[in-house]
């Protein structure tokens, strides 16, 4: 049976070097709602961190492969709500430790009249050895195991 309705997720991020963090916040915002879109992070957006070593268009193009998700994006350059507007989405997943302010975002969201909830995901709890789930730390280990003598 087909949904007629389908409740709309939009999760964001950089996904630099994908792992199964991002794996465990893609699969977490899926169960939000129905359909899943993804907006890749434009680099000019990447000012919180080192910039992305994969251009934008492989990032998306990697996340798009990903069964979990309908549709990914690449992020608009200056108005980060320029996709939003144009998806209308019904929740906005935040990874759990991105930076940005939740009830500023549903600000912006009435402003323009998009009628959008925005939940927090859950960071992924692994025991597992060798746990590195942070692009960062994946970027640190090469350095340091593979780095220059
Ligand atoms: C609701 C929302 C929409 C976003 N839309 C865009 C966008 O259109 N273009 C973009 O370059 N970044 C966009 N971003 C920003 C990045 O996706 C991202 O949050 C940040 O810049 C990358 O850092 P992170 O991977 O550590 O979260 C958006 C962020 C949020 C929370
Ligand atoms: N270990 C993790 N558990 C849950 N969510 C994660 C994890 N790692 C990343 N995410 C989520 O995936 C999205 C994209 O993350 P991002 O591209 O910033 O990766 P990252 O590994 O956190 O990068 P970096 O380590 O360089 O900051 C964000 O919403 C982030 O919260």
């Amino acid at each position: 049976m087909t949904n007629d309705n389908p409740r709309t997720v939009i999760a964001q991020g950089t996904f630099d070097l994908l792992h199964p963090g991002h794996v465990h916040y893609l699969e977490e915002a899926a169960t939000m709602g129905d359909e899943l879109y993804v907006i890749v992070a434009r680099k000019s957006n990447v000012d919180h961190k080192e910039a992305p070593i994969c251009s934008a268009s492989q990032r998306r193009d990697v996340v798009d492969a990903l069964e979990v998700v309908d549709e990914a994006i690449l992020g608009h350059e200056e108005d980060i709500f320029a996709p939003i507007e144009r998806i209308d989405p019904d929740v906005i997943a935040l990874g759990h430790d991105q930076h940005h302010d939740g009830g500023a975002i549903e600000d912006e969201l009435a402003r323009r009249g998009i009628d959008c909830v925005v939940e927090r995901a859950s960071g992924c709890e692994s025991a597992r050895e060798d746990e590195l789930l942070s692009t960062r730390l994946i970027i640190d280990q090469i350095l340091e195991r593979r780095g220059q003598p």
